[in-house]
């Protein structure tokens, strides 16, 4: 197995693009943020309003009835299109345009949401970040894997991976099988964890920040939305992946010495991504 790429500073100032001051909210980019279902609704708050506070310049969520107050008010900055269910998302329709969309956090494992999952990817041309519910469904599904387009970026915990790919028995093994599914479909796997790694097909990148205080509910939603609004900026999939990857665990670096490792949540992940931009450039 190949050594990794470190995922340092100097790595990601190859690739980190200096916003133009002649900018608009339109340049900026319109994310899609796809999820939620009755109870899980905090997993599109937090994925949203990461996404905004990446730098793109429009947010829009499609979640199923029963989140439209709650995203509404938690999140004012976010416009909402709702499923015509009321419980969770049975046909995904949008009349936007976006430059990215990001599917899964919260998303549920309903029949019908599997089948609005399928509609999608069987038509989707759109930069795509695939998470949480939505890898479930298509580990539910395995042979939808070849509708999934070439770099999109999927970010599995260790738990979703192993249902994506099947069970390793030794870290060794679990690169390898990783690799070799990346290099099948021409996929970019995040695979989260302690270190993160990123697959490129034969290439390894290894992240260098974060830390145990990023172990909370909610932290890979965010990490998504993260990812999704680079993509809208128009960053290739690979440096969206690396980028989003590098300043997430900064944020837990970053508030470490104000929060300790037990009270850090991902409401502090989204707080702090300003400090984690303003520290790459510094
Ligand atoms: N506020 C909200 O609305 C929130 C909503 N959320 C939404 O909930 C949905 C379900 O997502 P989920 O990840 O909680 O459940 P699931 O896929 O069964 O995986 C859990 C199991 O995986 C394992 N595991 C995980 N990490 C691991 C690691 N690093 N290393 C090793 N193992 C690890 C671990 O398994 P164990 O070790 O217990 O066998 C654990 O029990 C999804 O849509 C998500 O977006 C959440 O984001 C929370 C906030
Ligand atoms: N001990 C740890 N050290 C560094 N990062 C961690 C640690 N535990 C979890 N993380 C990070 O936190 C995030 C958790 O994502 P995930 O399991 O999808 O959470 P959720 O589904 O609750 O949002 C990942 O980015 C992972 O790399
Ligand atoms: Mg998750």
């Amino acid at each position: 197995m190949m050594n990794p790429i470190y995922i340092d500073q100097k790595e990601v100032l190859k690739r980190y693009k200096q916003p133009d001051p002649h900018t608009h909210k339109g340049i900026q980019g319109h994310a899609i943020i796809i999820g939620g279902s009755y109870g899980k609704m905090g997993a599109v708050c937090l994925s949203s309003k990461a996404c905004l506070k990446t730098g793109c310049g429009l947010v829009t969520v499609f979640i199923p009835k029963c989140g439209y107050d709650i995203l509404q008010i938690a999140i004012p900055e976010v416009m909402v299109v709702t499923d015509k269910d009321e419980k969770f998302i049975s046909n995904i329709t949008f009349d936007i345009k976006p430059q990215a969309i990001g599917i899964g956090p919260g998303l549920g494992l309903e029949i019908e949401t599997q089948q609005a999952v399928y509609k999608l990817l069987k038509t989707n041309k759109i930069p795509l970040v695939i998470d949480a519910d939505a890898l479930n469904i298509l580990s539910k599904n395995k042979e939808w894997f070849p509708l999934v387009q070439p770099k999109t970026i999927l970010t599995p915990h260790p738990k979703e991976l192993e249902r994506l790919i099947g069970k390793w028995t030794s870290e060794e093994e679990k690169l390898e099988k990783t690799v070799a599914f990346s290099k099948q479909y021409h996929l970019i796997i995040v695979m989260k964890g302690a270190p993160t790694r990123i697959i490129d097909g034969d290439t390894i990148y290894e992240n260098t920040t974060g830390n145990a205080a990023l172990a909370t509910a909610g932290t890979g939603d965010v990490l998504t939305g993260m990812i999704t609004s680079l993509l809208t900026q128009s960053y290739e999939p690979i440096n969206a992946a690396i980028l989003g990857v590098y300043l997430h665990g900064l944020t837990a670096d970053i508030a470490l010495p104000e929060t300790g490792y037990q009270s850090f949540i991902a409401s502090d992940v989204i707080a702090n991504i300003g400090k984690a931009f303003l520290s790459i450039t510094a």
